[in-house]
């Protein structure tokens, strides 16, 4: 069996299924990523069966991945999204942890003032260098467990840290065996795994990891990180693209628990939500997200996409309160000065809004044929219908119902005077050569002009 020789802090290997491939030359898997062309998806049809956890939860990068590629947010924002996201994962904590930075008095501040609050979830876990000072810190400060990064492709080990794989696999494990030593949890950030290669570095590294974990009885978490955004989704897809490959070597051949493995995707090729809940499926107890997907280049995978992926998946929202992701938008635009794209799913402006006429008449009959699920209910954001000159009568009538909150036998149809001349209004403006929306504040005041001429009063 393995055993820790002392002279080297190497596991002495007896068994070698897995060996390290110390390989002369790197293995940069010229085949998929030719770099002068767009990456390929390549397929050996293995197909790996189902597994999602009886647990699965969502951890946040927010403040690190998600600060490291915007200008830093203060301690009182931090302090504040800090809260906004115990509110939204509920007491049983589906945001499981958020993950800060400990580098400056500032970052120290914000990690001081969320642990003040005396909240079980999330529970607050730091990124460090790895040096015996910031273990210390990590310690002094009271957190239980600490990031550290084992860069995993040939690209970092023989282009970035100019190693072999055998001195970096030495290298990673002395720095987990120091942190261990200093009583921190270690959570191994296995960075650009879907460039890595699978069996011949990622899984005797991380069977080494497993055998520290044994003989230490120190928990040792693996987060799989899609550094570049190339993870695949699609079954039959090869390593070390193959998310559900990458998570299924992981818990059978490296023998991780699914409750120490963690996903962390990027969003380069439009795949970071599809990644993640591929991930879930396959065998990974945890999705690590950040808020709008704020992060590194194209960014993370989207929290409050994961919110709706885990109420898909598991039939349910588990005590999760998801009208509080409305509120983290409406901060992040106004406090923070955040611009969202206005279609993006469930927090953008118009995420919700149909501007075709043919779309608006069925929403007056019933909105659930053009709405994806109660949004007023789920998020605070009733269906909205934009006037275009597509819009038809009875968008305006919608348009109108919604705004002034007029329901039941007050709210208007679209053969009701008013509509009728405001629909008029919206005609003569196309008309006349425009080619813009026409946006709430005009119709608003039209509305009112025709609402006082006409005598109504709503
Ligand atoms: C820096 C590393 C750990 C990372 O965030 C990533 O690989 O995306």
């Amino acid at each position: 069996m393995f055993g820790f020789s002392k002279k080297t802090n190497l596991i002495e290997r007896t068994e070698t299924e897995y060996p390290l491939q110390d390989v002369k030359e790197p293995n940069m898997f010229r085949n998929l990523f030719p770099y002068n062309e767009p990456p390929k998806i390549a397929f050996n049809h293995r197909l790996v069966p189902i597994n999602m956890p009886d647990e699965i939860w969502i951890t946040d990068t927010t403040f690190r991945d998600g600060q490291q590629s915007r200008e830093p947010y203060t301690t009182e924002q931090i302090v504040k999204i800090f809260d906004y996201l115990h509110h939204l994962g509920g007491p049983k904590g589906i945001v499981r942890q958020s993950e800060f930075f400990l580098y400056g008095k500032k970052d120290r501040d914000a990690v001081y003032k969320c642990m003040e609050k005396g909240y079980q979830f999330p529970e607050i876990t730091s990124w460090i260098r790895a040096s015996t000072k910031d273990f210390q810190l990590v310690k002094e400060i009271g957190l239980e467990e600490t990031g550290i990064l084992v860069s995993c492709s040939d690209y970092h080990i023989f282009d970035k840290l100019k190693m072999t794989r055998k001195q970096a696999l030495e290298h990673y494990i002395s720095i987990i065996k120091e942190c261990i030593e200093a009583g921190i949890k270690p959570r191994c950030h296995l960075e650009d795994i879907t460039r890595a290669d699978f069996y011949g570095f990622v899984v005797p590294f991380v069977r080494d990891l497993m055998l520290l974990m044994e003989e230490t009885g120190m928990p040792i978490k693996i987060r799989a990180c899609d550094t570049m955004g190339y993870g695949i989704s699609f079954p039959g897809a090869v390593l070390p693209r193959s998310v559900s490959g990458i998570i299924y070597g992981l818990n059978h051949h490296a023998r991780v628990p699914s409750e120490l493995i963690e996903w962390h995707g990027h969003n380069d090729f439009y795949r970071a939500v599809q990644n993640s809940s591929t991930a879930w499926l396959y065998g990974s107890s945890s999705v690590n997200c950040s808020l709008f997907g704020i992060g590194e280049r194209t960014g993370n995978t989207p929290l409050e996409a994961m919110i709706f992926e885990y109420a898909q998946l598991r039939g349910t929202l588990d005590g999760m309160n998801t009208r509080i992701i409305t509120e983290i938008a409406e901060y992040f635009k106004k406090e923070i000065g955040y611009e969202i794209p206005p279609r993006t799913p469930f927090v953008g402006d118009e995420f919700n809004v149909t501007r075709a006429g043919i779309h608006a008449d069925g929403i007056l009959k019933n909105e659930e044929i053009y709405n994806i699920f109660d949004t007023e209910l789920l998020l605070n954001r009733p269906i909205k219908v934009a006037i275009t000159n597509t819009s038809g009568i009875s968008g305006v009538a919608h348009w109108i119902n919604t705004y002034y909150n007029l329901t039941g036998e007050n709210a208007l149809d679209k053969k009701h005077a008013l509509v009728e001349k405001v629909k008029e209004w919206v005609d003569l403006e196309y008309e006349s050569g425009r080619v813009t929306a026409i946006t709430d504040k005009e119709l608003s005041i039209v509305v009112n002009e025709y609402k006082e001429k006409l005598g109504f009063k709503f």
